[in-house]
């Protein structure tokens, strides 16, 4: 199938620093490509140097089988990171605004309902909070109804609820041809959303597959967490490992990792049949737990493996094996990890 996307060796330094070195990835029409890594890793150069907005300094970069400079603007929906749209206008004469920039638009009220925020017309865009805001600036990526949608961290900042209208309105783009590519650090919007993954690390795409398979290759096996100082010896009379972990905990609303570890036991490759025997013996060794929660492997270990596979390959030493991703799908942030791999 032809690229509808397509980064083939894109290198980029500013100065010192190595923004790109190799990143190659191609995404077919219709597809959401999720790309994921650590803050500094690359994601906004290459989605930059995709839409024509940075020049890379060696490789190629196609967008529908043109150079991202020359590709017709009807054609593309891009939100950058850091979009700061015009002052003083509402939210239906901003998306109004971008509207007249195109030939056929679409309605804008149409795409404020799209965003979800159907009774937000008339208020300031400055009065909106800043959740709403980055919703009217997805929006106004939609008003020419893009074949190709770039979206460079189109959730962060974006409450629970207001994340998932854009998920679903993501989803319904993506079911209607639209081909996306949208960075992220909430592995779960990139395990929902993405028909496949990329990571991003020092520059170059590290790993690419669809979740699923990222799972089954990196994720590891499937693990209970039991919140507990004990020590892992008092339950050595289970035939499992058991490990000491340390695990993010972190606030809920505004997806940041926020306030230090908890200690945790963690037994690996255990059945969930098999967590009665576990309580049992944590109860005959008279140990207290705070807490115990089973997991699968995700797109988070994913991360968190090959992060820890980066840090050791740079420092020859141990990685962060001993970090442990928080327990709530909805507000996985990776911000701290990223920045110490
Ligand atoms: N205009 C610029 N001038 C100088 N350095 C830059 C510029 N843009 C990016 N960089 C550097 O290039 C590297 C990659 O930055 P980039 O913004 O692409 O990373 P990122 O993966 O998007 O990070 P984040 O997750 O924090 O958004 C970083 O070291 C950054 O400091």
């Amino acid at each position: 199938m032809t690229a509808v996307v397509e980064a083939t060796a894109l290198e980029k330094r500013y100065g010192e620093t190595v923004a790109l070195s190799g990143a190659s990835l191609s995404i077919p029409a219709g597809e959401v490509f999720g790309l994921i890594g650590p803050n500094g890793a690359g994601k906004t150069t290459l989605v930059r140097a995709l839409t024509g907005t940075t020049e890379p300094d060696a490789g190629t970069a196609t967008v529908l089988g043109e150079s991202p400079t020359a590709i017709d603007r009807d054609r593309l929906g891009v939100l950058p990171q850091d979009f700061s749209p015009p002052d003083r206008l509402t939210a239906r004469e901003l998306l109004a605004y971008y509207a007249g920039l195109y030939d056929n638009p679409r309605d804008p009220d149409a795409v404020l309902a799209a965003v979800g925020l159907a009774d937000a017309g008339d208020t300031w865009y400055e009065d909106l909070s800043g959740g709403q805001q980055r919703r009217v600036c997805v929006g106004s990526t939609l008003v020419n109804d893009p074949d190709v949608l770039f979206l460079d961290e189109p959730t962060t900042g974006i409450d629970p609820a207001g994340r998932r209208t854009v998920w679903r309105l993501i989803e319904e783009l993506a079911a209607g041809g639209t081909t996306v590519l949208l960075t992220t650090h909430n592995m779960a919007e990139a395990e929902r959303l993405a028909d496949r993954v990329g990571l991003l690390a020092d520059g170059s795409l590290i790993a690419q597959g669809t979740p699923d398979a990222l799972v089954a290759e990196y994720g590891g096996s499937s693990r209970l967490e039991i919140e507990t100082a004990a020590d892992p010896d008092t339950l050595v009379e289970l035939e499992y490992s058991v490990e000491r972990a340390q695990r993010r905990t972190h606030t809920a609303a505004d997806d940041t990792v926020s306030s230090g570890v908890e200690d945790t036991l963690v037994v690996r490759d255990i059945d969930p049949a098999a967590i009665g025997a576990v309580v049992d013996a944590l109860e005959r060794q008279g140990l207290e737990y705070t807490g115990l929660s089973w997991t699968e492997p995700d797109l988070e270990d994913v991360y968190l493996e090959l992060a820890d596979r980066m840090e050791r390959e740079r420092t020859g030493g141990a990685g962060e094996s001993g970090e442990k991703k928080p327990d709530d799908e909805t507000t996985t942030d990776l911000t701290q990890t990223g920045e110490t791999a």
